[in-house]
């Protein structure tokens, strides 16, 4: 799948320019505003907004554990303008150093700390999350089926940034804003036959959306296993990591109704290892899917399916390039080794799987639908 050029990041006003260009100013003009940090960390944040907009690649200058990995990703883009890079390695190189920057890897007070966390929490305490947990209590209202397509529903809408997704009482309108794929597609997937692996994407509301899912693949005996995988360290704002997965777990323990019944069942889960979650270094690195570790490989190998939440993710499973829409979504992921779902929002360039009637008539429509978030998938390929 080597064949469509790579989105990169020197075009002038295109969607990736303008997130080095103007999203990452904004969100380290807010890491400032909710951090109290020194003269020292802010120059250091200046710097790299200066260096991933208009310079070149520097080599990291911390010793974190991760450094000599790093070395290996960023041996052939050193001291080589950061214009010229793929996207999806810029961002990932940009969320390493603005670690780095905030002395999450130094010794002294901000080693450790999470400088997404007060996002995150905020995003946990918000109404909309409030209403979201509350509509759970729906869930019971609804038959089979209709619970099926709202659970999967909540976790593609999960993905939107502004978590305006809604667990419907009303299934017909479920289907909204879909451009591929249906609910029937992704439980036709899951036998019980064997673990099921998600890989998850945003924290706070998407990941309760998230954690709602597996609990309702281990109820409903399509899965006798869940493992979640999140990331290892804090990644594009709000990407979940293990603490986040606690933080929200407490959240819906904390809950009335049917939030706190799942959040008690999930707790039950992990204790009796029918839920385990892992935060592999592969997904804090700058590569695709095409390119797994072994042991990540042989892992989603054995898996009856493997879910793959969020737009970051999609990027990496189909390769972040210029594909026609309309390439088959099995042929993007044929890579894989099992069978596969992704579930998302779209929120950048990328698309494949659609039909051609579909995306003439997006294009059509004349608005950014590939970027604004208005637009979602459900992709399946049952593998080989
Ligand atoms: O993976 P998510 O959370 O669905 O979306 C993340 C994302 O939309 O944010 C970036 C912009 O900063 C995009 O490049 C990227 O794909």
């Amino acid at each position: 799948m080597a064949d469509a050029p790579l989105i990169n990041i020197a075009e002038p006003g295109s969607f990736a320019w303008r997130v080095f260009h103007e999203r990452h100013p904004v969100m380290i003009e807010r890491l400032c505003a909710a951090h109290p940090f020194g003269p020292d960390v802010r120059d250091e944040l200046d710097a790299l907004l200066r260096e991933s907009t208009a310079g070149v690649v520097e080599p990291l200058r911390d010793d974190a554990p991760d450094h000599d990995a790093w070395s290996a990703w960023t041996a052939e883009r050193i001291g080589r303008p950061w214009s010229e890079a793929p996207f999806l390695w810029a961002e990932s190189y940009f969320f390493r150093k603005l670690l780095a920057a905030t002395g999450f890897f130094a010794p002294g007070p901000w080693r450790g700390v999470d400088p997404f966390a007060p996002m995150k929490r905020a995003e946990l305490a918000n109404a909309a999350t409030g209403e979201t947990l509350k509509a759970l209590d729906n869930l019971r209202e609804l038959d089979e089926a209709e619970r099926d397509a709202a659970v999967v529903q909540a976790a593609v809408w999960g993905n939107q940034a502004d978590l305006a997704f809604q667990l419907s009482t009303d299934a017909g309108n479920t289907g909204a804003g879909l451009v591929a794929g249906r609910s029937e597609d992704f439980w036709s997937l899951f036998d019980g036959s064997g673990p099921v692996h998600l890989v998850a994407d945003n924290a706070a509301g998407e990941l309760a959306a998230d954690l709602v899912l597996v609990d309702h693949l281990l109820t409903t005996g399509r899965a006798p296993r869940v493992v979640l995988h999140v990331k290892p360290s804090p990644y594009y704002v709000s990407d979940a990591t293990p603490t986040d997965v606690l933080e929200v777990l407490n959240h819906l323990a904390k809950s009335s109704g049917m939030a706190g019944e799942v959040g008690h069942r999930i707790r039950e889960s992990l204790r009796d290892g029918r839920i385990e979650v892992r935060a592999h270094p592969f997904f804090c690195a700058p590569l695709d899917f095409g390119d797994l570790p072994e042991d990540l490989r042989d892992e989603f190998a054995s898996a009856a399916v493997t879910i793959v939440k969020g737009d970051l993710n999609y990027r990496r499973l189909v390769g972040d390039r210029h594909w026609p829409a309309t390439m088959p979504f099995a042929d993007a992921v044929s890579h894989f080794p099992g069978p596969v779902a992704a579930l998302r929002v779209l929120k950048s360039e990328v698309v494949v799987g659609l039909d051609a009637g579909t995306a003439s008539a997006l294009d059509a429509g004349g608005e950014p639908w590939r970027t604004n978030g208005s637009r979602a998938l459900i992709q399946t390929c049952p593998g080989g």
